[in-house]
Parts: C-alpha cells; sequence; structure tokens
C-alpha cells in the first residue's frame, strides 16, 4: 500500500472528482458515512448507553466533514453537541453546504473566544475536525485553546483523517491534538507511522472512500506500507514435488558465553521459517544446548569454546544464505573473524546485534566488505550507533534511507511500525507488530526468520519484507492468544505456523 503526501491526496482527490464522476460534497458524504461506519462499529456506549458526543470543526473540509459525522451520528440517536470554531473569515464551499444541511436540524454553538467553547464531560466522545490534511501552519487563537480544551477533558478522542495540529508529512510544532484513534482517508499518512507522532495518533485505521485507483498506481512515492495484500503477493506456496534441498541450506553464526540462547532463538527462527538446512556455528560450549533445544539443526563448532573465531568454509556457494550477530559478543578474534567473512562473501548477508555493532565500531575498514543488497536488522540504539544521532524521526528517516543508498543494503530498522529501507531509498513500514514484542530474543528470531527465508530463494527485499510482516503477526497471534504483558520470543516462534497458514489460506484462494 502506497503512503501518499498531503498534495498528492489534494491531487487525488481533485482528480478523482474529475475522473469518477462524483461531486466534491458527495466524496465528502462518502468519507463521513466511512467515518460513521467505523464508528458504529466501535458503539462508544457506557452501562448500554450511547455516550455523548463532541464534535469541533474547523472551517475546511475537514470541518465539513465534521458537520456530516454530526448529522449522520444524530441520525444513528447519539446526543450531540456541534461547535464550530471560527479561527477565521473564510469557509469551504462543502463545509457550507454541511453547515446549512445540520443547522436545519440542530443547533451550532459558534466559538469565536474561548468561553464560547462547550465544557466536554470526561465520558464523552470528542471528534476533532478541527484540521485535517490541508493545515499548513502552527494552530494559533481560538482554534488552540480548542485544541486545548480537549486534551484537558480526559474523553476519548478521535481524529478525522489526522489529529489537528499534525502535518501529515513534516514535522509539527505548537499544539496538537492528542487522539486515542484516528480514522485516516484511504491510505495511511507517513505522520501516523514515526514513533514520536504516537501519543497524537493513538490506535490508527485507514478507510476506504473509493478514491481513483488508477491515479494511486501512478503516483510516484519512496514510501509505503506492507499489509497482508503486500506480504500475500511476496509469499510463496510450497509446491508438492519440492523437498528438503528446494529451501536451501542456511548458515546462522551466532553465540558467545552466556549469550547461546539467542544462537538456539535464532535458529528456531530460521527453522519455522522453512529454511530446508540449517546449520548453526557456533562456540563449542553451546553445543549440548543447541542440540538439546533443536535436534533438527546442524552443528558446525567453532575452534573456540566461548566465542566465535572462525567459520565454516563458504568458497563452494554451499550455503544459500548466511546470517550473523545473534549472541555474538564483540571479542577482537569475533571481530577478526567477522572482518574475513565480509571479505570473503560474494552473497548478500543477514547482519544483525553485535555484529552491526562491530561494523558500526569498525566502519571504515569494514563497511565497504559488506556485500552489496545484505540486510541489517538493528535496534534504533544499534542504528544510531551505525549512523550516529537524530533529532527527530524525519532526520533519522532521511539518514536510513541516505545510508541504503550510500552502502546499497537493506536496513530493517526495528521499532513500533518497523521500517524496511532499500537501496533505491524506499521504505516500507510494517502492518505487524506489538508492544508485548518488545523484550529478549524477539530480534533474534527476526534475523533467524529473515535467514531462513533468504536461504529459499526469497529475494533479500522480499525475505527481509515478508519476514518483518510474518514476524509481527506471529507476534499478534501471541498477543491476542497470551495478552501482551508475559509475551515471549519463543512465543513468537510458537505462533509462526499460524502466521503462515494465514498466508497459505489466503494464497489458496486467489
Ligand atoms: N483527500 C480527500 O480526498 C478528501 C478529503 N476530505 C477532507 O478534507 C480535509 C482537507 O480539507 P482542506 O483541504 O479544506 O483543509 P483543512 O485541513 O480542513 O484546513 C482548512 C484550511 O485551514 C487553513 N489553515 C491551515 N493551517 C491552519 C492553521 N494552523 N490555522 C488556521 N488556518 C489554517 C488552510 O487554508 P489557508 O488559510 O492556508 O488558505 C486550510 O485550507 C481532509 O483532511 C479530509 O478531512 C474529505 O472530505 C473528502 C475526501
Ligand atoms: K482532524
Amino acid at each position: 500500500m502506497k503512503i501518499l503526501t498531503a498534495k498528492q491526496t489534494k491531487e487525488l482527490d481533485a482528480y478523482t472528482i474529475e475522473q469518477d464522476a462524483i461531486s466534491s460534497i458527495n466524496l465528502m458524504e462518502r468519507a463521513s458515512v466511512a467515518f460513521t461506519n467505523w464508528f458504529l462499529r466501535k458503539g462508544f456506549s457506557q452501562n448500554n448507553r450511547k455516550r455523548p458526543v463532541f464534535v469541533f470543526c474547523g472551517l475546511g473540509n475537514n470541518g465539513g466533514d465534521g458537520l456530516a459525522i454530526a448529522r449522520l451520528l444524530l441520525g444513528n440517536q447519539y446526543e450531540v453537541t456541534t461547535c464550530v470554531v471560527r479561527y477565521a473569515e473564510t469557509t469551504s464551499a462543502d463545509f457550507d453546504q454541511n453547515y446549512e444541511r445540520l443547522k436545519k436540524k440542530h443547533p451550532i454553538i459558534e466559538a469565536t473566544e474561548e468561553t464560547h467553547l462547550p465544557d466536554i464531560p470526561a465520558n464523552a466522545v470528542v471528534i476533532d475536525a478541527l484540521f485535517g490534511s490541508g493545515l499548513n501552519r502552527t494552530i494559533e487563537g481560538i482554534a488552540a485553546q480548542a485544541v486545548k480544551k480537549m486534551n484537558r477533558s480526559g474523553a476519548t478522542l478521535i481524529a478525522v483523517d489526522i489529529a489537528s495540529g499534525l502535518l501529515p508529512d513534516s514535522l509539527s510544532s505548537g499544539v496538537i491534538v492528542r487522539a486515542n484513534y484516528t480514522i485516516s482517508f484511504e491510505l495511511p499518512k507517513l505522520a501516523l507511522l514515526l514513533p514520536h507522532n504516537d501519543k497524537f495518533v493513538g490506535s490508527w485505521e485507514a478507510v476506504s472512500i473509493g478514491l481513483n485507483q488508477t491515479f494511486i498506481d501512478d503516483a510516484p512515492t519512496s514510501n509505503y506500507y506492507v499489509n497482508t495484500a503486500f506480504a500475500q503477493k511476496i509469499f510463496k506456496p510450497r509446491s508438492k514435488f519440492s523437498h528438503k534441498g528446494s529451501f536451501g541450506h542456511a548458515l546462522m553464526i551466532a553465540g558467545s558465553e552466556g549469550k547461546m540462547g539467542a544462537a538456539v532463538m535464532a535458529v528456531h527462527g530460521g527453522l519455522r521459517a522453512g529454511a530446508g538446512l540449517l546449520t548453526v556455528h557456533l562456540p563449542t560450549r553451546g553445543y549440548n544446548v543447541l542440540q538439546t533445544a533443536l535436534p533438527e539443526a546442524m552443528v558446525s563448532l567453532d575452534a573456540h569454546a566461548q566465542y566465535v573465531s572462525n567459520f565454516p568454509s563458504i568458497d563452494d556457494k554451499k550455503y544459500s544464505a548466511i546470517g550473523i550477530g545473534p549472541g555474538l559478543g564483540k571479542h577482537s578474534n569475533t571481530l577478526r573473524c567477522l572482518t574475513k567473512l565480509l571479505e570473503k562473501a560474494q552473497q548478500p548477508m543477514v547482519i544483525d546485534a553485535d555484529a552491526i555493532n562491530l561494523i558500526a565500531e569498525n566502519q571504515d575498514k569494514l563497511l565497504t566488505n559488506v556485500p552489496e543488497y545484505s540486510i541489517f536488522t538493528p535496534h534504533p540504539k544499534e542504528f544510531e550507533r551505525l549512523v550516529g544521532r537524530t533529532s527527530t524521526d524525519y532526520a533519522r528517516l532521511r539518514t536510513l534511507k541516505a545510508f541504503c543508498q550510500k552502502h546499497r543494503v537493506y536496513v530493517l530498522l526495528k521499532g513500533a511500525h518497523s521500517a524496511l529501507a532499500t537501496p533505491k531509498g524506499e521504505v516500507y513500514f510494517n502492518s505487524t507488530g506489538n508492544p508485548g514484542m518488545a523484550t529478549a530474543g524477539t530480534g533474534d528470531v527476526l534475523t533467524g526468520i529473515i535467514t531462513g527465508l533468504l536461504s529459499q530463494r526469497y529475494t533479500p527485499f522480499e525475505a527481509a519484507a515478508l519476514g518483518m510482516y510474518v514476524h509481527g503477526l506471529a507476534g499478534d497471534f501471541a498477543a491476542k492468544a497470551e495478552g501482551q504483558y508475559s509475551l515471549m520470543a519463543s512465543d513468537i516462534i510458537n505462533y509462526m505456523g499460524i502466521a503462515f497458514k494465514t498466508l497459505e489460506n489466503n494464497a489458496n484462494h486467489e
């Protein structure tokens, strides 16, 4: 799914009106119906009674949506209070039409100063329709006072299209509605996916309003959202004529004294992702634990007991994928080993954890030898070690894209919406996953999954994107069954089968 800019969305809006024989006011009605349907599905009742609804409207089309939504909710027997916040003189044409339609059946509060703003009880549901994608500067005056009043109310806040004050695709400042829910029209907006905006976005959904698909397909963008349909396209169901040789042979180099569990997690992830064969290379002291935990894996033992100091021959292209990093440690001999491996390796590798840290600490020597199209899987701290500190989410995105373009690698930056950047400078945001997954070992599992997929001849992009999606989906299934609180990395592994099965089932239906 594409993520478009506010400017492109405006063009898309106009194109749809022109090409699809729909008037602007009817498109606004479609958007308002889509929002209201979502609202009605949620219900928002308390003790079997509908909660009071307060709608705050601006003067443009976002405000117009608010007025239409107020009318639709009145029709559904909600008790609605509507307030138009008069921060300027001019109004949009579709705002005017919806204003007239609502005014016929319902009093509208006009707020030009703070005392006009209605008091909001804490059990209310507030619909924020002050500003949408047309916001282009900091909110001030009466509109700012309305935002502050909404934020102070303790009520449930729902943003129409986007929280007022939040710019759709650049850094925001000033007062911003702290929405509990955001209902974005048609496509997600970049701002919804960035960690620092979490408190303004809440949980969000994109609802379709039937905007022109041809325009969307042709629109240039470098930002994408990896949803189910996207993962589905990448996923390759197995043929009945396949055998274990068809799914490649992965090599995982991992583990050090005290961190052998990370190797176990990574190997387990790789096997569950369907690697035909998987050899783990680890220090001798990890042998018993690995073979006891995972008899399905083959083991290549290091020359050293406590850390990795060498690696098996990769000359004959025996391994269809190589992953390195989980629990690796940073011993000087491990560094020497990694240096040699990078010199020798001819194929894209999956590089995680201490392998990233070692590369970050020795960039001049190591970075140029990383094979093209390799996949780094850092968490934000590891990424910072690699590229330095950035002050905002937008600056971090720019740095992420530039790093991938410069070094011709993929970077999967882990987080709430993990971001996979490509050598072309594109970013793919993940749709799956939950806060319960921010716990020990989940990253090792992800590295294993991606290595396992890479070994089966998925391209590096496909392996990283599908791996990221499936990892999050398995985590979501685990959280649904067991809750987020005590979720562990091994729960993710346990639900990987179900996660793949959902992709498989859907693929069979197509
Ligand atoms: N996309 C679609 O297909 C559909 C979109 N729809 C809806 O339309 C919404 C976009 O509407 P919109 O373009 O009228 O802009 P909106 O956000 O209402 O702002 C109004 C005006 O306020 C101004 N302004 C800006 N910042 C300001 C500030 N800080 N303080 C004061 N004024 C400020 C600025 O005008 P300016 O003053 O710059 O001339 C701006 O034009 C969109 O979010 C969605 O809800 C659906 O109805 C149908 C399908
Ligand atoms: K809004």
